[in-house]
């Protein structure tokens, strides 16, 4: 088998990773090569750049790959990517490309090998995920066209969470809309998939029990895990409902939607725009959606942001601990959950009902195990990694099978 290149791509970002042939079907057998991101892609982003770091995580110059126009959108990234890749002398072949496809909708529970049908049937659940699906998609369309017999492989957000239970996955509305699959989906499945897998190794053996897994990235949801599987989530049928992100709202009032359309006089496309991407820590505190950004700001508007963020979430965790009659484990991870100490710390306060301690000292240097060795609730902070799942599960598809 030649290498193996993943693809995450977002709205105004491209992020990829290139992993070399697996030596045995352990997630940790696959060598990464290359990881980048390609960061402010299409109009109005400002100016296009590219962060690229090798295996060891060292930054990598890459000639192909240097002097990007301001201007970059993502076909030009893809296809400097491509270039990159089949010209550079220290790497192989690929034998398959595997994206992050955030919307399986009611088919796909599983990853699967792209072809163009698929691609069009997915396509039809752009709608669902506007900041995603439509990104996602198009390097997969660009693919078969240059490279139609390159395998191409789809893992999706939405697959993890097929475990849930009816209850969890049904909202409260005539059966004709649930039988037509208007249900509860959850995503960011791929980062929970891979913490669910190597959580054993970083608390010290398999924990069983209940979980709550709060992803915390610039979109951002908690999973509830029970013995291994997804039993609930606070994403449902797109990725907006739950908690409070860095533009979006999270979860509304459907009145308060027809409030805004009825006598606000707004379009569907204004009021998803708005929820979509005037909303979360940027709406409410005028100044950024950038959490980092929030941190460091003296202003009260970003420590009112920050409020309402970590009690949405400490609210959520209730919900979900409800789900599974209590709580053992809280993971925090993404780029907030992995980095920012004090969005933690507030979190972790509010579980205290739970019989969650937490040790500020192990907080603040971002260890592993940050709550107390007495604490009935373990707290702990695990980076994910949702490109290695899908260069594993990718891998697997083209070696026969594994999905
Ligand atoms: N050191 C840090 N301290 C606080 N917040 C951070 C830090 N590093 C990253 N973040 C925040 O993480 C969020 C991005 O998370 P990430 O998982 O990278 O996003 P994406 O959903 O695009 O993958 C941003 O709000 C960013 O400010
Ligand atoms: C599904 C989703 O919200 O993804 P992201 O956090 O990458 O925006
Ligand atoms: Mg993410």
């Amino acid at each position: 088998m030649g290498d193996i290149l993943v693809i995450n791509s977002g709205s105004s970002s491209l992020k990829f990773g290139l992993y070399g042939a697996p030596g045995d079907p352990s997630l940790a057998s696959l060598a990464l090569r290359y990881r980048g991101h390609f960061a402010g892609l299409g109009h109005g982003q400002g100016a296009a750049r590219l962060t690229l770091v090798d295996g060891q995580g060292n930054s990598a110059q890459a000639p192909a790959l240097q002097g990007l126009p301001g201007d970059l959108d993502h076909h030009d990234a893809l296809q400097r990517l491509l270039d990159w890749i089949s010209q550079a002398p220290d790497l192989a072949d690929l034998s398959v490309v595997g994206h992050r496809v955030v919307h399986g909708g009611r088919h796909y529970q599983a990853p699967v090998r792209l072809d163009a049908t698929i691609i069009d049937e997915l396509a039809g659940l752009n709608s669902l995920a506007p900041l995603h699906q439509p990104y996602c998609l198009a390097p997969t369309r660009r693919l078969a066209e240059r490279h139609p017999t390159l395998a191409q492989v789809a893992c999706f957000d939405t697959a993890f969470h097929a475990t849930q239970p009816q209850v969890a996955r049904h909202y409260a509305l005539p059966r004709e809309l649930t039988e037509r699959g208007l249900i509860r989906y959850g995503f960011h499945g791929l980062s929970y998939d891979y913490i669910n897998r190597v959580m054993p190794e970083h608390l010290g053996g398999h924990p069983g029990g209940r979980a709550i897994v709060a992803h915390l990235g610039n979109g951002a949801s908690l999973c509830a895990i029970q013995d291994g599987q997804s039993v609930a989530s606070t994403m449902g049928f797109t990725a907006i409902e739950g908690l409070a992100m860095g533009t979006r709202s999270g979860s509304l009032d459907p009145g308060l939607v027809l409030h805004l359309i009825r006598q606000e006089g707004m379009s569907a496309e204004e009021v998803e725009t708005m929820l979509y991407q005037r909303s979360g820590l940027r709406g409410v505190s005028g100044i950024s959606g950038d959490m980092r950004e929030l941190l460091a700001s003296p202003a009260l508007e970003a420590r009112q942001a920050i409020d309402l963020y970590t009690y949405r979430i400490t609210r959520e965790i209730g919900s979900l601990a409800a789900a599974m009659g209590g709580l053992d484990h809280l993971i925090f991870t993404a780029g907030i959950g992995e980095h920012a100490a004090p969005v933690r710390d507030a979190i972790c306060q509010g579980c205290d009902w739970l019989g969650l301690s937490l040790d500020p000292t192990a907080n603040q240097r971002h260890a592993t195990r940050i709550s107390t060795a007495d604490s009935r609730v373990g707290a702990w902070v695990i980076p994910t990694d949702e490109e290695r799942m899908i260069a594993w599960y990718s891998a697997g598809m083209v070696a026969g099978g594994r999905g």
